[in-house]
């Protein structure tokens, strides 16, 4: 092999993304034929009811978080949630359009409040999201979530973001997998400065919040 070719194949071997084939295909966003409806827990918050920040430093909806989202989710019928958002000047990605990062936040934040209404503590697995109109800031944007099945662990959940009004076009949609976590999660992975301050919380109704823990 000359030298040329042998510098090729190297460069070759580290500018190529690895072969799809390689890598295991990803999980299904679609519930399998065994799962369930969701079922209300019986304390879950009213419709209609704002659910309220869960930790005051959560960037979706944290109040201690100046360039967070504040987001303010509230109860829907069944097992859905609304939430409105408005897009902040520190939001954005291209000159005053909101930053597709923080729309994906958005929708996850939304998505993750619905497991407060099963009453389980839940991460995101995988969020796949559709960007489909521009969000110019200053733009309130009313999300829709709802939670269309659970498979032992898994929470499979979609949601929608309209500009304009709640009956507004899309301009971004979510298809969701959480996954069902104990609370050590949390408490064994979270860094020890913020997990000492949220246990040492007088208050017992944030300690059992900040990690969405059924009280
Ligand atoms: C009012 C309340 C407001 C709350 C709002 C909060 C919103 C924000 C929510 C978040 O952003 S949470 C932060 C982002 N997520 C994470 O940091 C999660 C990091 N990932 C992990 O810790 C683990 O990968 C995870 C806990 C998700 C899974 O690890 P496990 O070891 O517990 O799962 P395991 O491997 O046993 O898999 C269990 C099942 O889930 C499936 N699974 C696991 N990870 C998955 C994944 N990433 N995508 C799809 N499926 C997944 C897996 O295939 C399997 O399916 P089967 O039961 O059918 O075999």
């Amino acid at each position: 092999m000359s030298t040329e070719n042998h510098h090729r194949d190297d460069r070759d071997r580290r500018e190529r993304p690895k072969s799809a084939a390689a890598e295991p295909a990803p999980p299904s966003l679609v519930p399998p034929p065994n799962a369930l409806p969701p079922v209300r827990h019986p304390d879950a918050p009213a419709p209609g009811e704002l659910l309220g920040s869960h930790y005051d430093h959560c960037f979706g909806c944290g109040e201690g978080q100046p360039h967070g989202l504040h987001l303010q989710a509230r109860a829907g019928d069944g097992v859905t949630i609304t939430a409105e958002f408005t897009v902040q000047s520190a939001h954005q990605g291209a000159p005053g359009l909101a930053h597709g990062g923080v729309l994906a936040t958005a929708l996850d934040e939304t998505l993750g409040s619905l497991n407060w209404l099963l009453r389980v503590i839940a991460v995101t697995g995988r969020l796949e999201t559709d960007f489909v109109r521009p969000v110019p800031v200053g733009t309130v944007l009313f999300l829709q979530a709802e939670i269309t099945a659970v498979a032992g662990r898994k929470i499979y959940s979609r949601a929608q973001g309209r500009i304009g009004g709640p009956d507004g076009p899309v301009a971004v949609r979510a298809q969701a997998l959480f996954i069902e976590v104990k609370v050590e999660h949390f408490t064994e992975n979270g860094r020890a400065d913020e997990i000492r301050a949220v246990m040492s919380d007088p208050d017992q109704i944030r300690r059992v919040r900040a990690f969405e823990v059924n009280p």
